[in-house]
């Protein structure tokens, strides 16, 4: 029989998992000797909790599977707290594993280190931000409580908890078992899929709108399949902004209501069968709406279940969903027309006029042209505004939960999966969050492209409440830091500058390049721009 801690690994690598991203503490070292003898899965440790939880968050998101996050008990696993609430909000399923005292020292009655105020606090705290739990405290009973959570992280697609006794990492389990799936009650599907199809064939102008779910269950493909035996135009939520990247021919676009292309606004605003799929009905998804979405025509399947007009179907898997209306549709195939034509990439004047941030998003535009898109990974400030004018690049980005931080260590997790080189799109607020992360590059040989948005002001705020000081950064001179961290520097000023330094990025390997772009404060991207006047006049709209 295994040893609990090399059963938990095992179980981790056969639901999906295929790394494991942690800092060590006392209470979770005996499970990190494990991790690191055993081989199982390559680990890899950063220098602060909350870039574990992010890292693992872009992991499973560029993966569509699980992935895992591993810290000591308290004061590590408390610092995963935020990046694991962000994971629950946007459907990432990221494994959280703590480690903890261990049974004996539980009894001792002492107040132990790193206790908050008692033994559970932990596991009630991280019950708010997962959607199962389990308290390996008993060895006969921990690999059924394993293969439940696991099993919970991959149907929901969202954050678990595993608190793991240092003690019992070495005792004698047997193996975990793979659960089977939740089943979908077959005449619900089938009746679900039918009125789903009989309200497409009688709209007249049927849209698909797609979100980061079709990605977590991995059925991106699949819908782009249903998109075209539909014959039905698909475009993508704000959130769901790089998804179909693949399937040109069916993505029109994204979605952002009076902040996006007029001609997709109307056709999502304008349908008599909108079908959302794997939406999350968020304030950034729709606050910015021109005319209110009519739910009471629209189908919304996400979160397990599908929501018609005022009936639900429950528990309805959504990849068993897109197999139904698929099996339905069998030899149909229409390409999706009648929808608005996506406008070419920006492209970006090489002159020496000084950048503006929508420069930022023409320039990677010509370099993606040039060379191929890269995986791309946004924090939370004007640089995820700038990235929807990006196209044909894969995102992972707090477009919904929109917390800071997220930008930098998500990279590092999309140089291990994402299968491609990325590219960082960070503000130089939040590069003072966890921009410091890029030094672990060099340990493990990654080399993402990070740009700097360097305005020395927390502008998302100022666009907000411009009469504030406390929006005023200092300037950090982030692009002299890159060197002592490992990488190469480079600050930017003017536009041909600014293309000169990616070309010159892009073909240097082997270190990380920090292109520290310096923008003017107050000037925002032409989409952040319409995006708070679309929030301002919703906003009067209600007054
Ligand atoms: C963890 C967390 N704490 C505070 C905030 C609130 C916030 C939202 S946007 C923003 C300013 C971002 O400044 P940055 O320089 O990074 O980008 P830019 O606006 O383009 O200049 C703040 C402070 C959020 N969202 N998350
Ligand atoms: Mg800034």
């Amino acid at each position: 029989m295994p040893a609990l801690g090399r059963a938990l690994i095992d179980a981790l690598k056969a639901h999906g998992a295929q790394e494991i991203f942690g800092i060590p503490g006392d209470f979770v070292l005996p499970f990190f000797k494990v991790i690191e003898e055993s081989g199982a899965l390559p680990f890899y440790t950063l220098s602060h909790e909350p870039a574990v939880g992010f890292a693992a968050d872009a992991a499973a998101r560029f993966r569509a599977s699980i992935s895992v996050a591993v810290a000591t008990w308290g004061a590590g696993a408390f610092n995963l707290v935020n990046p694991v609430a962000g994971a629950y909000a946007e459907r990432s399923p990221v494994v959280v594993i703590s480690g903890a005292p261990g049974v004996h020292e539980r009894a001792s009655g002492w107040q132990l280190h790193h206790m908050a105020k008692a033994l559970d606090t932990q596991v009630k705290i991280f019950r708010e931000i997962t959607c199962d739990q389990a308290v390996l405290d008993d060895p006969g009973r921990a690999p059924a409580d394993i293969a439940r959570v696991l099993r919970s992280a991959v149907e929901y697609s969202l954050p678990v908890y595993i608190e793991l006794p240092r003690d019992l990492v070495g005792s004698d389990v047997p193996a975990v078992e793979r659960l089977d799936r939740l089943p979908a009650d077959p005449a619900a599907l089938a009746e679900c899929a039918d009125e789903i199809l009989a309200h497409l064939k009688a709209a007249i102008r049927p849209v698909l709108m797609v979100d980061v779910e079709i990605r977590r269950y991995g059925i991106e493909a699949k819908v782009a399949r249903l998109a075209r035996a539909l014959g039905i135009p698909a475009v993508t939520t704000f959130m769901g902004r790089g998804l179909l990247s693949d399937a040109p021919d069916v993505t029109h676009g994204t979605y952002m209501g009076a902040a996006g292309d007029h001609d997709i606004t109307r056709m999502v605003e304008t349908s008599d069968g909108l079908l959302l799929i794997g939406v999350i009905l968020s304030d950034t998804n729709f606050a910015v709406s021109e005319r209110k979405i009519d739910m009471r025509r629209a189908m919304l399947a996400s979160g397990r279940q599908v929501r018609i007009g005022h009936h639900v179907y429950p528990d309805i898997p959504l990849d068993a969903l897109i197999d139904a209306l698929l099996a339905r549709l069998a030899g149909h195939t229409r390409q999706p027309g009648n929808a608005a034509e996506a406008h070419p990439p920006s492209t970006l004047t090489l002159d020496d006029a000084p950048i503006q941030p929508s420069d930022i998003a023409a320039a990677i535009n010509d370099l993606f042209a040039r060379h191929g898109p890269m995986p791309m990974a946004a924090d939370m400030g004007d640089c995820l505004f700038t990235a929807m004018e990006i196209e044909g690049a894969p995102l992972v980005a707090p477009g919904y939960y929109a917390g800071m931080g997220f930008g930098v260590p998500a990279g590092l997790g999309a140089c291990v999966a994402a299968g491609g080189r990325p590219m960082i799109l960070v503000g130089d607020g939040a590069f003072q969050m966890t921009g410091f992360e890029l030094g672990n590059c060099r340990r493990y040989g990654w080399d993402p492209i990070c740009v700097v948005f360097n305005n020395s002001s927390w502008e998302m705020l100022r666009v907000f409440q411009p009469e504030s000081g406390f929006n005023d950064l200092d300037d950090w001179r982030f692009a002299e830091l890159a060197g002592p961290l490992g990488g190469d520097g480079v600050r930017v000023t003017t536009r041909r500058q600014l293309a000169d330094a990616l070309e010159r990025a892009h073909a240097t390997r082997g270190r990380f390049q920090l292109i520290e772009v310096m923008l003017p404060r107050g000037e925002t991207s032409e989409t952040l721009a319409r995006f708070v006047a679309g929030y301002k006049a919703a906003r009067e709209r209600k007054a």
